[in-house]
């Protein structure tokens, strides 16, 4: 039952912020005229699904799970229609409270596959597939992973032989392990994929290449002869969507389903090589930087939820007799959720950036221009890596923090960790990723030492060694800035030497790199949350009045917070002190203290509404005992006083223990 009241603690909070948390929203959401777009379609969204009384996805078997999801992509596509939505905000806006943080099978068709198709084809392709795949005739998805590799692309073992005869190439899954596994939609809803595989042509291996393959019948949805398909069963989460398996028996493709934008195979079996050969990996780039994006908005609904929760939960004293308190004036509960509230804010910055990068970078790939390729590789990799990081040890602390409720799916915490945890793992693995940003960093530091000028984003790597900081009480922002730079640009120097050390005792590269790999990651990180620190930091300069000073205070509790989490790191070569160290952990607590009044603001400002949220504990209203009971009560352990399995088993079961003592004296009532 929905209570009309507002929790007065909320009530509280809401009217003792020091800022106006809707010039905020304003902020997230591209100013007020978007905001009431966003608005509008959310609230449209949320009144046409509720028609369909949707039982809580964590009370359905797999099966109920992936019909649900189809069924809200059905609703999801009538208002599309209706509204004639084009623009690709407004569409993730009405998606996202159609189907709030469900899995939905299209997934993978409306982003790796389509992007596939519009990056890798040549136009011709584009003008055969792209209507097709717009109207959903094709609904294709992105079959890359085998049971074998996932990560190890050079070790995937489907190949696509080319047969000059037929102008056809023969697509084969050889082993066990060259099963295609794990691509969203594959199982069930999938007719065709873009499957990776290692392309032979005259008797050479060219390495992995993107094909279309037709996997099911376009009409009657039955697979095709030498197809084996189907869904890979249960998971952590995500089971919604119908992750599945392909095994592929010598099936014929016609030559021009390679999709030959970047390289071709020409009917005598000539390969034609690309500009540069991680042209192929593209699509993974664009949903790493996606990623982030994703991320930073998973950790801004849990943080809606853990604070909302926080100032509405009463319980303990902190001065004896004077009455329990919100646990959020714990400052051990600040401590756990404030500057979780300060990363969100934090990656949603950092992911505007990423990608407005992304797509600078993306325009000059299509004018033919590679140069920055590399560092956008970089930056997507070890943002996608430590913004899913973060995300998810966040969403799990929100839940801890959350308390015995916080356990409940009532709370819509574990279903943001189910569907948040995959993150760290798809679309490359984070230590994975975080080895790719070292690799680039490593390179940049060996191009300074040879006396040449590094782009934009490294810059920073050729300030001089040494020196020590400036940090103060004050806190100004842009010493936050150079120490977080001064302790990337010392790690990745430190572990540079590392190898170079190694490689003159006669240790191979390879070696060093693996004995070296624990610092190589840790540097990749330090690099990353530099980005971000530094992102934030020159975001929130430009905002003015209240709101300014409200987001430098989180920005500084954001890097604050790092600096003491990774002390270590920043005292190393005694650039920060222990007298700044402990400088930084009183500012630590103060820097709690002055965000805590605007903790209920800062997250409103996210501006879910509660069905996106989808968690009694996180309601806009604080009604949360009553939301808590509805859940109870509607348990459909609860549809029947007495259920048929007292009959069943708990029954007999007791009865056969009565048989162990027949004297014992029972009585009518208790
Ligand atoms: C429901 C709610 C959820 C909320 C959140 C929502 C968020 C939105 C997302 C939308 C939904 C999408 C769902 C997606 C589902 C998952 C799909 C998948 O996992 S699909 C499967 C995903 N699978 C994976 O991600 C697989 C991960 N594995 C890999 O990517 C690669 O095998 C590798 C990178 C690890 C190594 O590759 P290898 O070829 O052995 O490379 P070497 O190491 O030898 O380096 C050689 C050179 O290449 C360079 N370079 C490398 N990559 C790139 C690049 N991208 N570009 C440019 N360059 C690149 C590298 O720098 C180096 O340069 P240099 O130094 O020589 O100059
Ligand atoms: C929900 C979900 C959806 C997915 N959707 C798709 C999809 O649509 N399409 C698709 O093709 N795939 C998909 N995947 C697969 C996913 O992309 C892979 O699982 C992922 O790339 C990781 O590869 P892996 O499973 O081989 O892990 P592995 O590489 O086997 O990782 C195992 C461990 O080995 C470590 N490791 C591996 N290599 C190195 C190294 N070089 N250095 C140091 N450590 C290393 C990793 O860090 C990790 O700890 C999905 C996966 C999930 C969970």
């Amino acid at each position: 039952m929905a209570s009309a009241t507002v929790n007065p603690d909320l009530q509280k909070e809401r009217q003792r912020a020091t800022f106006d948390a809707d010039q905020l929203t304003y902020f997230l959401y591209d100013g007020p005229a978007n905001t009431r777009r966003k608005r509008y379609l959310q609230n449209l969204a949320v009144q046409e699904t509720e028609k369909y009384k949707f039982r809580p996805i964590a009370t359905l078997s797999q099966e109920q799970q992936y019909e649900q999801a189809l069924m809200r992509s059905f609703i999801s596509g009538q208002l599309e229609d209706r509204l004639e939505l084009k623009n690709a905000k407004e569409l993730s806006f009405l998606r996202e409270a159609v189907a709030p943080q469900v899995a939905v099978p299209y997934g993978l068709h409306m982003s790796m596959f389509m992007n596939t198709l519009e990056t890798q084809s040549t136009e011709e392709q584009k003008a055969r597939w792209l209507p097709l795949a717009k109207s959903f005739r094709m609904i294709g998805t992105y079959a890359q992973t085998e049971m074998g590799h996932g990560t190890f692309l050079r070790g995937l073992e489907t190949t696509a032989t080319y047969d000059a005869k037929t102008k056809e190439f023969v697509v084969n899954s050889p082993t066990i392990t060259s099963i295609k596994f794990w691509p969203g939609g594959l199982g069930k809803t999938a007719n065709c994929c873009i499957v990776m595989a290692r392309l032979i042509t005259r008797g050479h291996d060219y390495g992995m290449h993107p094909f279309l393959v037709q996997i099911r019948d376009l009409d009657t949805h039955q697979p095709l002869p030498g197809i084996t398909v189907g869904d890979i069963g249960a998971k952590f989460g995500f089971n919604s969507n119908d992750n599945g398996f392909l095994r592929l028996d010598n099936v014929r493709i016609p030559r021009d389903n390679m999709l030959m934008r970047y390289s071709q195979v020409l009917e005598d079996g000539t390969y034609v090589k690309p500009k540069n050969d991680r042209l192929t990996y593209g699509t993974m780039t664009l949903i790493r930087s996606n990623i982030v994006g994703g991320a930073a908005r998973s950790l801004s609904m849990a943080v809606t939820i853990a604070v909302r929760y926080s100032a509405v939960r009463r319980q303990s004293e902190i001065q004896p007799g004077a009455g329990e308190v919100q646990v959020l004036d714990f400052q051990t509960q600040q401590m756990k959720l404030l500057p979780l509230v300060a990363t969100a804010y934090a990656l949603t910055i950092a992911s505007r950036n990423m990608a407005a990068f992304y797509l600078r970078v993306r325009q000059q790939i299509e004018q033919g221009t590679l140069e920055e390729l590399p560092q956008l590789h970089a930056l997507s990799a070890g943002l996608k890596a430590l913004s899913s990081w973060q995300a998810t040890e966040g969403i799990e602390a929100c839940r801890l923090a959350c308390g015995g409720h916080g356990y409940s799916h009532a709370s819509g915490l574990p279903k943001l960790y189910g569907t948040g945890t995959p993150l760290v793992t798809y679309e490359g693995e984070n230590t994975v990723m975080m080895l790719q940003t070292a690799r680039y960093l490593v390179k940049c530091h060996g191009a300074l030492q040879q006396g040449q000028k590094l782009p934009s984003l490294m810059k920073y790597l050729e300030q001089p060694p040494g020196g020590s900081s400036g940090l103060d009480p004050r806190l100004d922002l842009s010493d936050l800035v150079t120490a977080y730079q001064h302790r990337a640009a010392r790690m990745v120097s430190d572990v540079s030497a590392k190898l170079m050390s190694a490689a003159s005792q006669g240790q191979k590269p390879y070696a060093a790199w693996n004995s070296n790999s624990v610092e190589l990651v840790e540097a990749a990180t330090a690099h990353s949350e530099a980005y971000v620190v530094k992102s934030f930091v020159e975001t929130v300069s430009t905002f003015s009045g209240k709101l300014c000073s409200v987001m430098e205070t989180l920005c500084r509790l954001y890097a604050v917070r790092g600096i003491l989490k990774s002390l270590g790191e920043f005292m190393q070569d005694g650039y920060i002190n222990s007298q700044q160290a402990k400088m930084l952990r009183s500012c630590l607590a103060d820097l709690l203290a002055e965000v805590r009044p605007n903790a209920v603001a800062l997250v409103d400002a996210f501006d879910f509404p509660d069905a996106v949220l989808d968690s009694a504990l996180g309601r806009w209203d604080g009604q949360v005992y009553q939301a808590l009971y509805d859940y109870a009560v509607n348990s459909k352990l609860n549809e029947k006083q007495v259920l048929d399995t007292y009959h069943k088993y708990q029954r007999p079961f007791m009865e056969s223990q009565w048989k162990k003592n027949t004297t014992v004296a029972v009585p009518a009532r208790l």
